[in-house]
């Protein structure tokens, strides 16, 4: 099919392909290709990437990466700070890629290593680097990028990203075969740092798109954030949830619309319902038109498909823009003049002045086809009419062929029927009483469990003749839609925005949802470098399944304790406080309400997470190997405004050893400014707390019943856990014998006997515990920075604080002597 009719849409050449054949490895013989068995973040049919990427010698990277379904294509350029190149796995992860593109001479080799060993699942082609060329790549950009798209300045001084698009474009092109018709392609800039990174571990750990169990997406986080009812919707969540923001206003607009939705419930529910309308994926239904080297008659079967679809978008999005229009959000005010953009207009006028009103979307394969014949209005080309009455005709004749043949044979169950491979064919109950000469009539008979399925020599030779009418039917309607494909493809920019749009106006719906069906989520508040404060926190998958006898707990860390200090028997919810942490900040992150009844939060840019599941051990890795190196990543790559959630470590390894490791990775996490939630079953790490001031212990309670029963209670409490034998009075309930649990509790009591004398506890003197206190009390004070206190009750609050302290006096006057000098702000009386 000629899809060039259009004067304003010129195809690119081909170059000869043999050319670019030689250069170009051929991906079956350089390649090492296996099935992926991975479930990745975009692992899902709605995407398919291939990925390109390139470094320097100052280690620094560009990426492309095109999603094949959608005709998107992403751009990164960053500078790899970590020695293991771990920026670069997690940005090629997140696309989940089928194949990754690799010039024949990376300047790093480690980096090729990590490629190679890290998607040793996925092909790995190299290409000649000299297809990593700049000034090609920005030609390509320009040619291909849709109209009024800001990319070209985006990447205007990023040329790794914009080689890694040449390489890209130059093989989709020569070896995917996929030609782009100009201005087509949806180009975005993602740089590194606008996002909280995630690394793989940490979206598998936290259960975000898929669950530990059985790898399906039931009892995750987006299970429950997700109310999205259109392809678009559901894939941008999924990717703000692997990716949420760290731009304070973008995250703050988007809560601010969530909220005016909450507000404005009727027309909530009004626009909910006018998105179900949306079924099908506008982005995959537009780069349909971004190709423009399809000449086979099977694509005008699909545009014709296409334009119906369109249609049916165009005509709908107009209504959502009324409904948006009733919020005040400029963002509602940017989705609505999105959707009701006066050249969409026109072009739906153009649609329809071709295409017949009453089409519409149909799966039906008969309907498909009737829809392709007859979606070009008549009067329009004359020979197409001709063509359509002659098929009309013939249709009709092969339903009297049918009624004849009932009249004939007495088979009343007999029945047309019609697919893609036979066009029509007859049916009829496998027990109809039939005579022989009736049977033979039918040809190519053949017998299922209820029905007869045959034909007749009569229907094939009218089936044959159908077939024809219909190729030609279609020939003639392309010819006449292939001047409107051109002017689709002139406003693909517009419809994006379109596709966009609807996305972020479903995420939105969804986030509202979410409190409409919760209504104990709670609005987050930010700050860039104040505490994490969360009250009555709870997980917002485990309280799902527990119902009402889920317990809340609070989280108070910031700058002055960021290290917390983690004990509680087996079972007593320590991983399940952790997660909880991640899920609130991560949602939070996104733009939605949290579960808990207050929630401040600081800006983070990593999470790191470190819990140990049994599905996550990689083969054959013992357990301490897998510990050591998540945790060397995370000391690699951890950074002040880091989360860092490590539930346990050194437990692969002996006693000393591992509670060494503990220990001294604890003393360089505090002296970091990231904030650290450490779970651990060391009692000896609590002692850290003496040691240095922003250091705190916490515990999860538990008690113990009459009759020697563990009662957990899952609350969190400062200071550590008492050693209270608890494992053991576990042991028993578990049923361990009498014998064994006696002698057990006897050895437990002499080595924590032992173990106290040489405590530090013991040997702290009043002077190091008292600065310690100044220190705490000082830092809470500069806390106030971010409270919401004012006047008499922030007043209130620090007399209350005071009278906490032993010497109320003597601390005051040195508070003011160390801390406060200059910060005549936060003492002035009035305050
Ligand atoms: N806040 C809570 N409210 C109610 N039930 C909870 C809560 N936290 C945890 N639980 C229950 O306790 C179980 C154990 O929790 P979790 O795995 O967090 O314990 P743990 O202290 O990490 O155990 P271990 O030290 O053995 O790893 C959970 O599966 C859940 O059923």
């Amino acid at each position: 099919m000629d899809t060039e009719a259009s004067p304003s849409v010129t195809p690119r050449s081909t170059p000869k392909s043999s050319q670019y054949n030689l250069e170009f490895k051929s991906p079956q013989s350089s390649s090492k290709k296996k099935q992926s068995t991975e479930s990745g973040p975009h692992n899902d049919s709605s995407q398919t990437f291939i990925v390109s990427l390139i470094d320097n010698r100052a280690k620094d990277i560009g990426i492309a990466a095109i999603n094949l379904k959608s005709s998107d294509i992403y751009l990164t350029q960053f500078s790899e700070n970590s020695a293991t190149y771990s920026n670069t796995y997690n940005m090629i992860q997140l696309y989940n890629p089928d194949e990754v593109l690799l010039p024949n001479s990376l300047s790093e080799t480690k980096l090729s290593d990590m490629i190679q060993s890290k998607f040793a699942n996925k092909k790995i082609t190299n290409i000649a680097r000299k297809f990593y060329n700049e000034v090609k790549g920005s030609v390509l950009i320009k040619e291909l990028a849709v109209s009024d798209h800001t990319i070209e300045s985006e990447v205007a001084s990023k040329y790794l990203s914009i080689s890694a698009a040449s390489a890209l474009l130059q093989y989709t092109e020569h070896i995917q075969k996929m030609v782009f018709a100009k201005q087509s392609l949806k180009f975005h800039y993602k740089p590194l740092s606008g996002h909280l990174q995630l690394d793989p571990s940490s979206i598998s750990n936290l259960e975000l798109i898929y669950n530990l169990k059985d790898g399906s997406k039931k009892n995750t986080l987006l299970s429950i954030i997700n109310h999205t009812q259109t392809p678009m919707g559901s894939k941008l969540l999924q990717s703000t949830l692997i990716q949420p923001l760290t731009d304070i206003n973008t995250i703050t607009t988007r809560l601010d619309c969530v909220e005016e939705l909450l507000r404005e419930e009727n027309n909530f529910f009004n626009i909910s319902k006018e998105l179900g309308n949306f079924v099908f994926d506008i982005d995959h239904l537009l780069s349909q038109f971004t190709h423009c080297n399809q000449s086979s008659t099977r694509s005008s079967h699909g545009f014709v498909q296409h334009f119906i679809c369109l249609k049916r978008v165009l005509q709908q999005s107009p209504q959502l823009a009324i409904l948006c229009d009733a919020y005040e959000n400029p963002m509602f005010k940017a989705v609505s003049s999105n959707l009701k953009s006066d050249s969409l207009t026109i072009l739906l006028d153009q649609i329809e002045q071709v295409i017949e009103e009453d089409v519409s979307y149909t799966r039906n394969t008969l309907g498909m086809q009737i829809q392709k014949c007859f979606a070009v209005k008549t009067g329009i080309n004359g020979l197409l009419d001709v063509a359509r009455r002659q098929l009309m005709e013939l249709t009709q004749e092969v339903h009297e062929h049918v009624r004849q043949l009932i009249d004939q044979t007495g088979i009343t169950s007999l029945k047309l029927q019609y697919n893609t491979r036979r066009g029509y064919y007859l049916s009829y109950d496998n027990r109809a009483n039939i005579s022989p000469q009736s049977d033979a009539t039918f040809i190519q008979q053949l017998r299922n469990k209820k029905r007869v399925v045959c034909s007749t020599e009569d229907l094939n030779s009218k089936n044959f003749r159908i077939k024809d009418l219909v190729e030609e039917i279609l020939l003639l309607t392309e010819s006449v839609i292939s001047d409107l494909i051109g002017k689709v493809r002139s406003l693909l920019s517009s419809l994006y925005k379109v596709s966009e749009s609807i996305a972020m106006l479903d995420m939105l719906i969804s986030f509202a949802s979410v409190v409409t069906l919760n209504s104990d989520y709670v609005r987050p508040s930010f700050t860039l470098d104040g505490p994490i404060a969360i009250k009555q926190g709870r997980h917002p998958i485990m309280e799902k399944c527990k119902l009402n006898s889920y317990i809340a707990n609070d989280v108070y860390i910031s700058e002055s304790s960021n290290l917390h200090i983690i004990t509680g028997p087996n079972m007593s919810g320590k991983s399940v406080f952790l997660r909880q942490v991640a899920c609130i900040t991560i949602l939070a992150h996104c733009g939605c309400f949290v579960p808990a009844t207050f929630a401040s939060l600081r800006i983070v840019d990593r999470i790191f997470t470190r819990i140990s599941t049994d599905d996550s051990m990689e083969s054959n890795a013992s357990t301490f190997l897998v510990e050591m190196k998540d945790v060397a990543h995370i000391v690699q790559n951890v950074t002040n405004k880091s989360l860092v959630l490590i539930d346990e470590l050194g437990r692969g390894t002996s006693n000393v050893e591992g509670s060494s490791i503990a220990w001294s990775i604890c003393e360089y996490l505090m002296s970091l400014k990231a904030y650290t939630m450490f779970v651990t079953h060391y009692m000896q790490l609590s002692e850290l707390e003496l040691l240095y001031p922003n250091i705190k212990n916490f515990h999860l309670m538990v008690t113990t019943t009459g009759d020697g029963r563990l009662s957990y209670l899952y609350s969190i409490g400062e200071g550590s856990c008492n050693q209270d034998g608890y494992g053991i009075k576990l042991a028993k309930m578990l049923g361990l014998p009498k014998v064994i649990v006696t002698e057990a509790d006897e050895i437990c009591r002499v080595v924590l006997e032992e173990k106290k004398k040489k405590s530090l506890l013991m040997h702290q003197d009043d002077a190091t515990r008292e600065l310690k206190n100044v220190y705490q009390f000082a830092q809470r004070i500069l806390a106030l920075r971010y409270s919401t206190l004012s006047g008499a009750s922030l007043k209130n609050y620090v007399e209350g604080m005071k009278q906490q302290l032993p010497d109320k006096n003597e601390i005051e006057d040195r508070v003011e002597e160390e801390v406060f000098v200059g910060d005549d702000e936060l003492l002035h009386d009035d305050d």
